[in-house]
């Protein structure tokens, strides 16, 4: 029999667990822990399908109805500018998305170069400043282009800050708060109301339980 329930895309890598903890706090039915290469796995009562998807994915998986809901970093909701809903802050996954820069910043040209991840954040942000910049995409180890002179700066996550202090980096400018968020496939949204309401009803208690005990 084809499967009825709710299909949720999952973030794999840094916030998966926290995901599922807080999902299996709230009382929602979550897989078995088990070391299996699955990317497809059911809640034991059949009710939830969960996908586990590289995290730039969910909301292609999303938008598309592959999943009626998704769970991703909102640095990937913006950048990725899908066509879905955001339905709730998860509180986990927090950190800034900033510009980052050598603490004298040195201008190789007229128009400043700015390394990212985030092409799509990055131009937006400065077109908002009216500052004309060229954007490098990069994949990873963004820290390094100030320091071997690819780019004057950077925009990427800040968490801790550790990664910029040992390469010598500081932030120059906050972007906007980044945090873990859950999202919705539009269609899913008014077919699926009442399961989606539900699920959503049970991670706010407590994801606000949560804010309480840290008051
Ligand atoms: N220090 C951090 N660095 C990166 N992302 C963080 C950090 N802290 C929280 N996050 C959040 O975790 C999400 C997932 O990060 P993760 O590193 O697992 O995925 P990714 O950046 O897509 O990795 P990869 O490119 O290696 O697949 C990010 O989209 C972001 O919202
Ligand atoms: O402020 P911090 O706590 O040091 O965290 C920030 C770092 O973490 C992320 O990199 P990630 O580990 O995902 O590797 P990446 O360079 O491959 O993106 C991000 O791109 C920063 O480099």
């Amino acid at each position: 029999m084809a499967f009825d329930g709710l299909t949720i895309a999952l973030s794999k890598g840094r916030i998966m667990d926290q995901t599922l903890q807080l999902f299996h706090e709230a009382g929602i039915p979550v897989p078995a822990d088990d070391d299996s290469r699955k990317l497809i796995l059911e809640s034991p009562c059949g009710t939830i399908r969960y996908m586990i998807a590289k995290p730039t994915d969910v909301p292609t998986y999303v938008e598309y109805g592959a999943a009626d809901l998704g769970i991703v970093g909102k640095d990937v909701l913006l950048e990725a500018g899908r066509d879905v809903y955001e339905l709730l802050d998860l509180g986990i996954g927090k950190c800034r998305m900033c510009v980052a820069g050598l603490p004298e910043t040195k201008y190789f040209g007229t128009v400043p170069r700015i390394a990212s991840k985030y092409p799509r954040i990055a131009t937006e942000y400065f077109r908002s400043l009216g500052q004309q910049v060229e954007v490098i995409l990069l994949h990873g180890s963004v820290e390094l282009a100030p320091l071997i002179g690819l780019a004057e700066r950077i925009v990427d996550i800040v968490e801790t800050g550790r990664t910029l202090v040992e390469n010598g980096l500081v932030v120059l400018e906050e972007i906007v708060p980044i945090s873990t968020r859950l999202i919705a496939n539009r269609m899913s949204f008014r077919l699926r109301e009442q399961e989606i309401d539900e699920l959503t009803r049970k991670l706010r208690g407590r994801i606000d339980l949560r804010k309480e005990v840290q008051v």
